[in-house]
């Protein structure tokens, strides 16, 4: 990309624009990128929130379209200096079959790649995610680790399957050329489990504690630590790695970072219960309410169910074998590889972060159900 420090004159693609992460992506975009002339916003599900932002100096392009239908993709990438790539379906509750994540995840990112060979776009930000590592299915805890750590990363769970398998097929993308003969520079985002504003499985342990009388129960031990991490600073490294591509290609190029930044390591119930008890919602069990056994047959029980009533009605409770196996291994990362690398640090504090989350939460209260 040309030297613009402060012209708009670039073109950014961001893939799943209309998601949590990428609607967090697409607005900060608009207030803290100089060089953007347009902004085109391709998702499967177009909000209309995408209106208000028409207004503004920056062309916004809202495209509906399919990662997994190729030329849609290239369609919308055609043009383009950069895309972030977020779509894709984030299931680990049973909602999508196998076989459709793994069309979405990894052929969606396949289109995504050839696309950017096709039309010449030479840079590409990929959403990955912690689970590429971890946990494994042996339940090994990576306790605070960084990017070198050593891991066995053994999955049988088709989410984590297909984000391990769209990573490799974007780092081995690095340097690839593209229409006109440039490299095409690769980089992979992991965020640990990102919290914020829009947060859906938030807002499903929010209404499941209105309907037990305010109260949660807790399942895992606090001594289980969860990394999570803030929408709003997962968002920025996506900007900055974006800016950062070009002029760092050789350092940055085919690499993969942890996202992080200061928010506490605590298991993700109490983690939760951070944004939940100022809601008026209580967690109750110093320990866990039932013993391990007792919570991994009820976990097999609602996934014997939902294959049961699967034909009838979409069952998909928060509580099932992977989720429960997830919950109680420990993962969180502490590494500042992104801030050598790109010069990465959190834009938005932990007492920010959770302020933020705070007031979109009480902005639920008395909203429907
Ligand atoms: N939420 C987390 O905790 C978390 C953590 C780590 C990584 N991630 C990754 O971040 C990305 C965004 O996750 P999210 O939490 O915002 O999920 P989300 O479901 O809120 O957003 C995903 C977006 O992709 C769109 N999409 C789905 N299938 C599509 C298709 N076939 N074509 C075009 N668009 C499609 C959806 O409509 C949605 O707007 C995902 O790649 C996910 O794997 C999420
Ligand atoms: C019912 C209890 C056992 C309760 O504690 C279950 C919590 C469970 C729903 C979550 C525990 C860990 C979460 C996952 C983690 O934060 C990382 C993820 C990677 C990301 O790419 C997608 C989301 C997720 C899989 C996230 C989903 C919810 C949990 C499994």
């Amino acid at each position: 990309m040309a030297d613009s420090a402060q012209v708009p004159t670039l073109v950014y693609l961001v893939t799943g624009g209309c998601g949590f992460l990428g609607e967090h992506i697409v607005r900060m975009l608009l207030e803290r990128e100089p060089r953007l002339r347009e902004l085109r916003v391709f998702d499967l599900h177009l909000s209309s929130w995408l209106e208000e932002l028409k207004a503004g100096p920056v062309q916004v392009t809202a495209i509906q379209g399919d990662v997994t239908q190729a030329h849609e993709v290239a369609a919308a990438m055609s043009g383009s200096h950069v895309v972030i790539h977020t779509a894709g379906l984030v299931d680990v509750f049973g909602k999508a079959s196998p076989k459709t994540i793994h069309k979405v995840n990894v052929q969606g990112t396949k289109n995504v790649i050839d696309a950017c060979v096709q039309t010449g776009t030479q840079y590409l930000v990929y959403t990955s995610s912690m689970e590429v590592v971890g946990p494994n299915i042996k339940g090994h805890p990576f306790y605070r680790g960084n990017e070198d750590t050593p891991y066995e990363a053994v999955h049988s769970h088709p989410y984590p399957c297909s984000k391990a398998l769209a990573e490799q097929l974007v780092l081995e993308a690095n340097g690839r050329k593209v229409n006109g003969g440039l490299p095409l520079v690769t980089c992979a985002l992991r965020p640990t489990g990102i919290y914020g504003e829009g947060h859906q499985v938030m807002r499903d342990f929010y209404y499941q504690g209105l309907r037990f009388g305010g109260r949660l129960f807790r399942a895992v031990p606090a001594s289980v630590e969860h990394g999570r991490v803030y929408v709003g600073n997962v968002a920025w490294m996506h900007i900055l790695v974006a800016r950062e591509l070009e002029q760092r290609a050789a350092l940055m190029g085919g690499q993969v970072y942890f996202c992080y930044d200061k928010s506490p390591y605590k298991s993700y119930e109490d983690f939760n219960m951070e944004f939940l008890s100022p809601c008026g919602l209580r967690l109750i069990g110093a320990h866990p309410l039932l013993p391990y056994w007792l919570l991994v047959l009820l976990a097999t029980l609602n996934a014997l169910l939902q294959w049961l009533l699967r034909p009838l009605v979409l069952y998909t409770p928060l509580l099932n074998p992977y989720t429960l196996a997830m919950a109680n291994t420990t993962f969180t990362v502490s590494t500042n590889k992104a801030q050598r690398h790109f010069g990465y640090k959190p834009l938005f504090s932990w007492e920010e972060s959770r302020t933020r989350t705070i007031q979109w939460v009480q902005a639920m209260e008395g909203s429907a159900w």
